[in-house]
């Protein structure tokens, strides 16, 4: 499993602002799809390109362009559909499909209550959007989901995530390639399973529902 925590000074003051507990929810939307913009731009570096002719205004050249079949993006609802827009902006031709889990806070299982997504995922590159890798059981679900499909390359774009959770996960890739992308890796699990400092509960957050 492959870790990369985005290190530049404009994640860290969004994130601050992020994190901030008077910061209100249409700020944390903008700031949150602004953030997506910035890790997405890291966690795209490796998106399958093949070669195109083009003519410009001068005369004939071989560009890039993002080969077919195209990347998938995958929220998972509902606190990742807050990134959908920043991912979007940045890779427009991706597909959308969607997986809605939400932690059952008891036991800290994660339940699927939604899916839509292309039955085969074989040679599909899937972007999966989730802010918060707290204890890792979300994120380590929705990746066995889409690695079942078929899916032949899984990158995670998470804000925040915590050292369990992300120990969590790549014990359970049992060496699978997987990449994560993130913005900070923070201190701990608090024993209700929420990342310290972290933020919150993000979907709360953004879209203000319990
Ligand atoms: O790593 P885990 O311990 O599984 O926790 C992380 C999950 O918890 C949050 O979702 P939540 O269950 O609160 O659903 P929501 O997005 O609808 O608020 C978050 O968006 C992740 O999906
Ligand atoms: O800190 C946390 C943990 C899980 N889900 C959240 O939204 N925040
Ligand atoms: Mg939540």
């Amino acid at each position: 499993m492959r870790v990369h925590v985005a290190d530049h000074p404009l994640i860290t003051h969004k994130l601050t602002v992020l994190r901030d507990r008077e910061t209100k929810s249409p700020t944390f939307r903008a700031l949150t799809e602004e953030l997506v913009t910035l890790l997405a731009y890291e966690a795209t570096r490796s998106v399958r390109t093949e070669p195109v002719d083009i003519q410009t205004p001068v005369g004939p050249t071989t560009g890039l362009a993002i080969s077919k079949p195209r990347p998938l993006v995958v929220p998972i609802l509902r606190a990742g559909l807050g990134m959908l827009e920043g991912m979007t902006k940045l890779v427009p031709s991706a597909e959308v499909g969607f997986l809605g889990m939400m932690r059952d806070e008891e036991t800290l299982q994660p339940v699927t209550y939604a899916e839509r997504l292309p039955d085969d995922l074989s040679n599909r590159q899937c972007f999966v959007l989730d802010p918060m890798l707290a204890t890792g059981g979300s994120l380590i679900a929705a990746i066995d989901f889409l690695l079942d499909r078929g899916a032949v390359d899984v990158t995670a774009v998470c804000i925040l995530a915590s050292p369990e959770g992300l120990a969590a996960v790549e014990k359970a890739m049992h060496g699978r390639e997987v990449h994560i992308v993130l913005g900070a890796v923070d201190e701990q699990l608090n024993d209700q399973g929420y990342i310290v400092p972290g933020l919150g509960d993000a979907g709360d957050r953004l879209y203000g529902l319990a």
